[in-house]
């Protein structure tokens, strides 16, 4: 499917209060691409980060709310966008509150001022992906950052994978808690092992399901293919590939693997199999990326054309083109990826935001395209 021919949301407006650096602003949108230049420091990656938590999860540095709330502020924080849709737009607010007795509320959301018990529910307006620098590693890095990295690509298709991955941990720690007692209860142990075993086949085959479509969205040829060659995401996990056929089964054959287990994983403390301990091999044609040592601006490259087939997918599965958050990403790629970039996003359909230090990073942004200028908690149009 063209996401221009699906629902495309665009923020057309954002306020935040008492967000990180920002005590308040409130910025109006016209366009759906959107560049923040500025020094570092300025708060260009704050602003995408309060609008980034418009989705399941802790937005895109995985902070603690507490800690979003402004230094020196009253206590708290309030970020709110209004969204655009094809025939209305909606309004959706998201923080936390001091409360009278000098402690914080647990988060808020509202959907056009009617509260919403989960974040998740903003999956209905709003789709958003995202690249960072702290995804720079993600080839080389540990394992346990590309879990999280695919279990985030699974999250924007699918809100309620956060709380399975969630709950099948949680599964996985009571288990091992009981391993510690030499003579634990059998009927207990052996429920909560068939729970994360059935949690444990249900986490793989939704990184299955997503992984399989992306390969095959990738393959089908793309313009921006040259510029940001595909990398294939080959996830190695016994579940998942079970998973990938016969949920069931993957689930019998987990719950085997805890079953013989038990006495290793009592020794080591934690379970030392099932989809907790899988890993993504990334392979750009016959190369394996990692072993490559494929340059920082060549990975960077691979990580957008990973972005743009997600964003592709999400726009399919969902219907809605995901907003596009680029923290950092321009400045990474040479003119003619940032010209191919700039092109790939403007056929997305989707709204894109992009920092950069450099306005000169901009300079081929299509017509249209607004670029603001970030300092000192205000931002304002450049030009
Ligand atoms: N809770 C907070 N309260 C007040 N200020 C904060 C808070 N959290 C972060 N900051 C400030 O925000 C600034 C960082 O902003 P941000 O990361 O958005 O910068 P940036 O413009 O993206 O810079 P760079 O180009 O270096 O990535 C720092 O000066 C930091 O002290």
């Amino acid at each position: 499917m063209n996401a221009r021919d699906g629902r495309a949301p665009r923020v057309a407006r954002v306020i935040l209060s008492d967000f990180r650096s920002y005590p308040a602003l409130d910025l109006a949108l016209s366009g759906r691409l959107v560049a923040l230049t500025g020094e570092n420091g300025a708060g260009k990656t704050n602003l995408i980060e309060a609008v980034s938590l418009f989705t399941a999860g802790r937005g895109l540095r995985r902070a603690d709310l507490a800690e979003m709330q402004r230094a020196g502020g009253a206590g708290g924080f309030a970020v709110s966008v209004a969204v655009q849709g094809a025939e209305d737009e909606v309004r959706l607010g998201t923080g936390i509150e001091r409360l009278p007795d000098g402690g914080l509320s647990p988060r808020r959301n509202r959907i056009d001022g009617v509260a919403v018990s989960s974040p998740a529910a903003f999956a209905d307006h709003l789709r958003v992906v995202w690249l960072t620098p702290a995804l720079d590693a993600l080839f080389t890095g540990a394992a346990g950052d590309r879990r999280r990295f695919l279990d985030r690509l699974v999250l924007a298709l699918d809100a309620r994978h956060g709380a399975r991955v969630s709950a099948y941990e949680r599964a996985l720690r009571s288990r091992n808690r009981l391993l510690e007692d030499p003579r634990p209860d059998r009927a207990w142990l052996e429920g909560i092992e068939a729970e994360a075993a059935s949690l444990g086949a249900a986490v793989a085959a939704a990184r299955m399901r997503m992984a399989g479509p992306l390969a095959d969205l990738a393959a089908g040829g793309r313009d921006d293919a040259a510029a940001f060659p595909w990398a294939d995401l080959a996830i190695e996990g016994e579940i998942e590939a079970i998973a990938a056929a016969d949920e069931a089964a993957a689930a019998e054959r987990m719950k085997q693997l805890l079953r013989d287990g038990r006495p290793r994983d009592a020794a080591a403390g934690r379970a030392l199999a099932g989809p907790h301990t899988s890993d993504v091999k990334v392979r750009h044609g016959p190369k394996d990326v990692a072993a490559d040592r494929a340059s920082t601006g060549e990975q960077k490259a691979l990580l957008v054309g990973i972005v743009l087939a997600h964003a592709r997918l999400v726009a399919s599965v969902s219907g809605l083109a995901p907003l596009v958050l680029l923290d950092e990403v321009a400045a990474h790629l040479d003119r003619r990826r940032r010209a191919a970039l700039y092109a790939a996003l403007d056929a997305l359909g989707s709204q894109v935001f992009m920092t950069g230090a450099d306005p000169a990073l901009f300079g081929e942004l299509p017509g249209g395209a607004e670029i603001f200028s970030v300092a000192s908690g205000k931002v304002a149009p450049l030009g």
